[in-house]
Parts: C-alpha cells; structure tokens; sequence
C-alpha cells in the first residue's frame, strides 16, 4: 500500500461531466489527480476505463480510484476483476466511509445517473476522509484477497 496522494479517475461517456468536476473538488483538497479519460463524449464501454482505473490503483502508481458511469455499478464490476482492488458504489456517505472504515476499500465508483453532483461531491469527501479499522476487519479484508 502506498501513502501517497495520488488518485486515478475515469469514466465512461455518461459521466464525463461530473467527473471533472470531482477531479476539481479533489485536486483542490490537495490529491494529485491522474485523469485517464475518456474526455470526449462518444459512447464508450465501460469495462475499458475501469480495468484502465483499477489497474493503477493495483499496479501501487495510485493509492485510490474513483471511477463513474451511469450507474456507477457497471464500472465497479470491471474494476473488481483486477486482483487487489476493492470497490464499491456508493449512493450514500455512511456507505463511503465504511467501504474504507471496514472493507478497506481502494476504489470507489458513483453513478451519474443515480446522484446529484452535491451527494457524488459528500460521497467522495466521506471516502477519502475515512481511515480503515484494521482489526477484526483486517482479517475478513485478507480472507476476500485469499
Ligand atoms: O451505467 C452504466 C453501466 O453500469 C453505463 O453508463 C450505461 O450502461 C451506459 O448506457 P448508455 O450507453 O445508454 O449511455
């Protein structure tokens, strides 16, 4: 696991917009944004950016992903067949903060189409502020690894 304040972000076409507004929320809080696109709106597959997102989360380059589509669960699944990423959608902050508080989540994915750009915005604010617990928590996190 890295420390650092690099964060990968990506989408599919539906959810260009917000993501850089996400990019601009985070950057501006001090994260170090890698942006892999797409930044042109033509239909796109999903599967394609949250491979490309996950594998830099996975590789160690970022210490977390945030990836969006429609849904956000689309994305979220592609992004869960990378060995060593887990990820979750989230439509809400309790969720967020407890994909990292017990789940030690590295990933988090948003849907365009589910939540407001205000919630996508607290939604991010909860994950990356949330610590993981370790613990008992720890043990159930390596049993999903093994
Ligand atoms: O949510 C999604 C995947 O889970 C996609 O964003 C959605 O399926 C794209 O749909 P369309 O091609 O109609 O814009």
């Amino acid at each position: 696991m890295t420390d650092s304040k690099r964060i990968v972000l990506s989408s599919d076409h539906a959810a260009i917009q917000l993501r850089q507004v996400v990019a601009d929320h985070i950057a501006a809080k001090g994260w170090d944004v890698v942006d892999i696109g797409p930044t042109t709106p033509e239909s796109t597959h999903y599967p394609i950016h949250g491979k490309a997102a996950a594998q830099q989360v996975a590789s160690g380059d970022c210490r977390f992903g945030i990836i969006l589509c429609g849904t956000g669960q689309g994305i979220m699944m592609a992004a869960n067949k990378v060995e060593g990423i887990r990820c979750g959608v989230c439509s809400d902050t309790f969720s967020a903060s407890m994909i990292r508080q017990h789940n030690d989540a590295n990933m988090l994915s948003i849907g365009v189409r589910v939540v407001g750009e205000g919630l996508a915005l607290d939604i991010v604010d909860a994950f990356l502020t949330a610590e993981f617990e370790g613990g008992r928590h720890a043990t159930r996190v390596d049993m999903i690894e093994e």
